[in-house]
């Protein structure tokens, strides 16, 4: 499979556990979004899919690579857009791809070609040569996010990725991504607690407290409430 599958995976801390049993799957092109308020599990999920953590009960396969048996394979699919911002400000946009893509082992004329290819499809192309404490939130966003893609991954993972940004940006930020699995094949992992970022279409996979409440879409999770009505519903954290 090109995409993404999470079997029975759980994970404590000391006594308190942040996944219980937690399992969907994703395929090529689809665009995931991950629902969950505050503390549902969300980063952890992130952190055993990045092996930031390793795995100790359950399986994560990244396009076809089992992560505990193939790292290697596993962690080449994958791009990663963390909840904190990991751009170095003092060196510009494209010193910061060629960067990335130098531990990526490619540098040169190929990773040139990469980082023009990647800073195209986020419409950054003329701020290459800026350095990145010159840029607004959203474009820095747009450029971690370009890095992310400039390996060329399967699977693209991005933590609460519009946190502190404008509604512009964040609307320009989520269409792109949208795009990005659309018509590029990506299959992406959107995580967010923002109810208002999740499409009908979209896959819907809602976690709280360490558990999968839904595995739906957009539209089956909310019938016919706001999906703000279904999710609170879901969570039983209405006021
Ligand atoms: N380092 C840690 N030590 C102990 N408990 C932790 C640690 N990190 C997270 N937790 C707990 O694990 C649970 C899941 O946290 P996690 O950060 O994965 O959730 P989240 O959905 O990403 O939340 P947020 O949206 O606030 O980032 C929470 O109960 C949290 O308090």
């Amino acid at each position: 499979m090109t995409g993404l599958c999470v079997q029975d995976l759980s994970f404590s801390y000391g006594p308190r556990q942040a996944l219980d049993g937690v399992g969907f799957s994703a395929c090529a092109g689809d665009f995931c979004a991950l629902l969950g308020p505050n503390g549902a599990g969300k980063t952890t999920l992130f952190a055993l899919m990045t092996r930031l953590f390793a795995t100790r009960s359950g399986r994560i396969e990244i396009a076809g690579h089992d992560l505990s048996r193939d790292r290697q394979g596993a962690l080449a699919a994958l791009g990663v857009v963390f909840q904190q911002p990991t751009l170095d400000l003092d060196l510009s946009v494209r010193q910061n791809l060629a960067y990335f893509l130098a531990l990526h082992g490619v540098s040169g004329r190929v990773a040139g070609r990469r980082i023009d290819a990647a800073l195209e499809k986020l419409g950054m192309a003329d701020r290459a040569a800026e350095k990145v404490r010159a840029l607004n939130g959203g474009h820095r966003r747009r450029a971690e996010i370009a890095r992310a893609l400039s390996h060329g991954p399967n699977v693209l993972l991005l933590d609460e990725p519009t946190v502190g940004l404008d509604a512009a940006s964040r609307a320009s930020i989520t269409d792109e991504v949208h795009a990005l699995a659309r018509d590029r094949g990506v299959t992406v992992l959107w995580a967010t607690h923002l109810t208002d970022e999740v499409r009908d279409e979209d896959r819907l996979i809602v976690l709280h407290r360490g558990r999968v409440l839904a595995d739906t879409t957009g539209a089956g999770f909310r019938g016919r409430r706001s999906l703000s009505d279904a999710f609170l519903d879901a969570t039983g954290e209405r006021p």
